[in-house]
């Protein structure tokens, strides 16, 4: 099955540009657009450095859930250690939205939601995806919404906190 996933990835642990690299590195010819490293502020309360996010587009060969367990892998590489919740990581990498043949996958599976219920609230996916696709378009309860109006209705002072930070290589 081929299906097109949007992926978050982020991190606040050690050398944080490398930890993104590695994402770019293993989707390899899968890969169809990065976005820039933003600096962005922790989001979620906990008190922790800022993290480097990217957000990245990809086509391949996986269903949904093989791309999950692609991320699993991707965070395992990086010695990712599950502690506190919204916590500091090494790599934190989420399926945002996935699409098959055009179709969004809408999943309530609590192991696999898709599109990412957060996804809609947070300035750090959303301002680099805008950048790889300034059409993006995200499915929410509310129906499908063009990333430029979820963007327009967030905080001013959270999209102003996502800084561009320069391309990964
Ligand atoms: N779309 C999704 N992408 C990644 N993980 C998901 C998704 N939907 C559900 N999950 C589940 O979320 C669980 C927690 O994931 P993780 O530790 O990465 O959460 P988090 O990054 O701390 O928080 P958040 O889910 O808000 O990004 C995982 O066990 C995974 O099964
Ligand atoms: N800015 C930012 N904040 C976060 C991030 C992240 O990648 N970027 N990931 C988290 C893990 O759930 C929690 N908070």
């Amino acid at each position: 099955m081929t299906s097109r996933v949007v992926l978050s990835a982020g991190s606040n642990i050690g050398d944080t540009r490398a930890h993104l690299q590695t994402v770019v590195d293993a989707l390899g010819d899968d890969l169809r657009a990065v976005s820039d490293v933003y600096t962005t502020p922790p989001w979620g309360g906990v008190e922790q450095d800022d993290f480097a996010n990217i957000t990245l587009i990809a086509d391949g060969d996986r269903t949904p859930r093989e791309w999950l367990e692609w991320c699993w892998e991707c965070e395992r590489a990086a010695d990712r250690v599950r502690e506190v919740r919204w916590g500091p990581r090494t790599l934190d990498v989420d399926v945002v939205s996935a699409e098959i043949d055009g179709t969004p996958v809408l999943s309530d599976d609590e192991t696999l939601l898709l599109p990412h219920p957060r996804a809609r609230l947070r300035a750090f996916v959303l301002v680099p995806w805008l950048q790889v696709d300034p059409d993006a378009r995200l499915w929410t309860p509310d129906g499908v919404r063009p990333v430029a109006d979820l963007i327009a209705d967030l905080a001013p002072a959270d999209v102003a906190g996502v800084r561009r930070a320069g391309a990964l290589t």
